[in-house]
């Protein structure tokens, strides 16, 4: 049995650079700009590694021409993925998923294509911001990146949700507050321009609800004010502590050392405007949908059955955010509901004492795991980064912590949306997932994780238990992939949800069930048409893969199926 070697091969820019922005990084806070300039003159873009579909036909001395025509057609793969499959081997293909945030620092093609080069898995648009005439336009982008340059990027709407949120600026980009200032929040309706050092509110209760001697928090502590008088709709507010106020930042009130829920916890989760997004996101396809400061159970059912009642041929996964006091409450009961989870640590951080944060992201991601549902660390990973073009210590160490917890996927917000280093965090979080992950398969440090029953039938059970003890096979045998060929993708998330050593590839017959599974922890989503007869599948998808170079003959694989619900062992002939 012969097993190959793969050489790690890290897919990083040249380490000099950055080592000296590294450096930089420790100066007083005062020197700064200093290092900014330095490292914008230093660090160049990293040589872009080529990797587009043209590598593909290369290494098989088949003709391009004939190689697209023949392999497209038969079976469809990531470029990126493919192309880290052959440089690295399997063992260090990525496990950790990306998601990145579009906005308007990465919606030209350009981009878009630098971050799916990046490692990108996942595009979201927040329908907070941008028209859907912008929206459409990525999303478009998008799916054409993938037709054209074979990339399996899915595509995920995050709902606006029924927040407090301040207005626009009257058009600026920011506005900053300064210690001591006072600043009027209204809820009247203004003309523009603004009137000095007003902010207008979205929610009509505001007024009503605060309270003299309340704090207010902009952005979840960025700025702070203390309400000092309520005149009419205006409320007066000192400045406590200054900073950046940014169009459409999210407000919360606390009184007493916790957060106000008055009247605004009776604001509907998905409100008149949410729903028209949701009917854009439905018409345009998107594979996600993710609902903001959702509650309960009941609103993530709502629309699940909305969706299946409205696209009959689509499938759109929910993904339930937690970001509210009420959504902790009820986190086994939305877990089960959704599709998948994120951990909206932006709100979350203002709803509940900071400091209990990573405590919530560590029950939740463990949760999801159990629960076998794809969960997002999202927010404020590399926050330092949409300014600066390196990471701090500490958020290198939060990026390594959510690898680390074996989190499906990492989330970029400001930072690729409007920061000034979109590929470079993207770079970030690709090389930080792949040291970490291959520092914890080294060091062996397995957590066994208690994995509860999922399964809702018989049917059901069979396959969990196969998914299991392929996974404790593919470890103890040392095997370099599982296969599954899986309709549904089910039994693909079953495996993953093991955290196996070793990389699944996932054969689906439906594109939009591969992009889905992009989502997911250690699979390498495959589109294939396949039949009933295993061994024909094998065969082919071996001759396949051989043909790219993706696999060779020795390799040791395990192979499963959600049709025949079988299991077998054996090398690549
Ligand atoms: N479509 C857009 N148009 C303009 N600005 C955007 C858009 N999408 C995102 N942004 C900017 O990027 C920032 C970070 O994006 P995101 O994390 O999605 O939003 P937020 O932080 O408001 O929840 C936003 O605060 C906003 O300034
Ligand atoms: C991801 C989050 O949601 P949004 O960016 O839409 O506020 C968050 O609050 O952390
Ligand atoms: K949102
Ligand atoms: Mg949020």
């Amino acid at each position: 049995m012969a097993q190959s070697l793969h050489v790690f091969a890290p897919l990083s820019p040249s380490p000099s650079p950055r080592l000296l922005c590294a450096h930089l990084a420790s100066l007083p806070h005062h020197h700064r700009l200093l290092r900014r300039q330095f490292c914008r003159a230093f660090t160049s873009p990293p040589p872009a590694p080529d990797l587009g579909p043209a590598v593909l036909a290369s290494d098989n001395g088949i003709s391009a021409s004939s190689f697209a025509a023949t392999a497209a057609s038969a079976i469809d793969v990531d470029a990126v993925t493919e192309a880290e499959l052959k440089e690295n081997g399997f063992r260090s293909t990525r496990r950790t998923k990306l998601v990145c945030a579009i906005g308007p620092a990465t919606c030209g093609a350009e981009q878009l294509e630098a971050l799916a080069v990046g490692g990108m898995n996942v595009a979201r648009v927040n329908m907070c911001h941008g028209t859907h005439d912008w929206h459409r336009g990525v999303i478009r982008q998008v799916r054409r990146l993938n037709e054209e340059k074979g990339f399996a990027v899915a595509v995920m709407m995050d709902t606006e949700g029924s927040e407090i949120h301040m207005g626009d600026l009257g058009g600026a980009a920011s506005a900053k507050a300064e210690d001591g200032e006072i600043w009027t929040f209204s809820v009247r309706a203004f003309n523009s321009p603004l009137p000095d050092r007003t902010i207008h509110v979205n929610y009509d209760g505001f007024a009503e609800d605060v309270r003299v001697g309340d704090e207010l928090l902009v952005d979840g502590g960025m700025v702070q004010f203390e309400v000092i008088e309520k005149i009419g709709p205006d409320v007066k507010c000192r400045c406590t502590d200054p900073g950046l106020l940014l169009p459409r930042a999210n407000l919360t009130f606390w009184r007493d050392g916790s957060v106000v829920r008055e009247r605004n916890a009776m604001l509907p989760t998905i409100s008149s405007k949410d729903w028209l997004d949701i009917d854009f996101g439905i018409a345009e396809g998107v594979d996600f949908i993710s609902v903001s400061f959702v509650k309960s159970a009941e609103v993530i059912n709502h629309l699940k059955s909305y969706i299946a009642a409205r696209s009959r041929d689509s499938d759109i996964a929910v993904i339930a955010k937690i970001e509210s006091i009420d959504a902790l409450k009820n986190l086994e009961e939305i877990i089960r509901a959704s599709d998948g989870v994120m951990v909206a640590r932006g709100d979350l951080g203002a709803q509940i004492p900071l400091e209990q944060v990573p405590s919530a992201q560590r029950k939740i991601v463990k949760l999801c795991r159990q629960l076998d549902k794809p969960v997002i660390v999202a927010s404020q990973l590399l926050e330092s980064m949409i300014e600066y073009p390196t990471p701090t210590r500490a958020e290198v160490a939060d990026v390594s912590e959510a690898v680390r917890q074996r989190a499906d996927a990492l989330m970029l917000s400001g930072e690729s949306a409007m920061g000034q280093y979109p590929e470079k965090a993207l770079t970030v979080l690709r090389s930080v997932s792949l040291r970490i992950e291959r520092w914890w398969r080294e060091e062996k440090r397995f957590e066994a994780m208690e994995l509860p029953d999922v399964a809702s039938s018989f049917s059901d059970k069979i396959s969990e238990e196969i998914c299991n003890s392929a996974a404790k096979m593919a470890n103890n045998l040392g095997v370099d992939a599982l296969f599954v060929y899986t309709k549904t993708g089910d039994m693909a998330s079953l495996l993953s949800r093991c955290r196996p050593d070793c990389p699944i590839f996932a054969f689906t017959t439906s594109t939009s069930v591969r992009r889905r599974l992009n989502l997911q922890w250690g699979l390498i989503p495959f589109r294939l048409s396949f039949s009933d007869d295993m061994e024909s599948n094998l065969n082919r998808t071996f001759s396949l893969l051989k043909a790219r170079g993706m696999i060779q003959s020795g390799d040791l694989v395990i192979a499963l199926s959600d049709m025949l619900q079988s299991i077998q062992v054996m090398n690549v002939p």
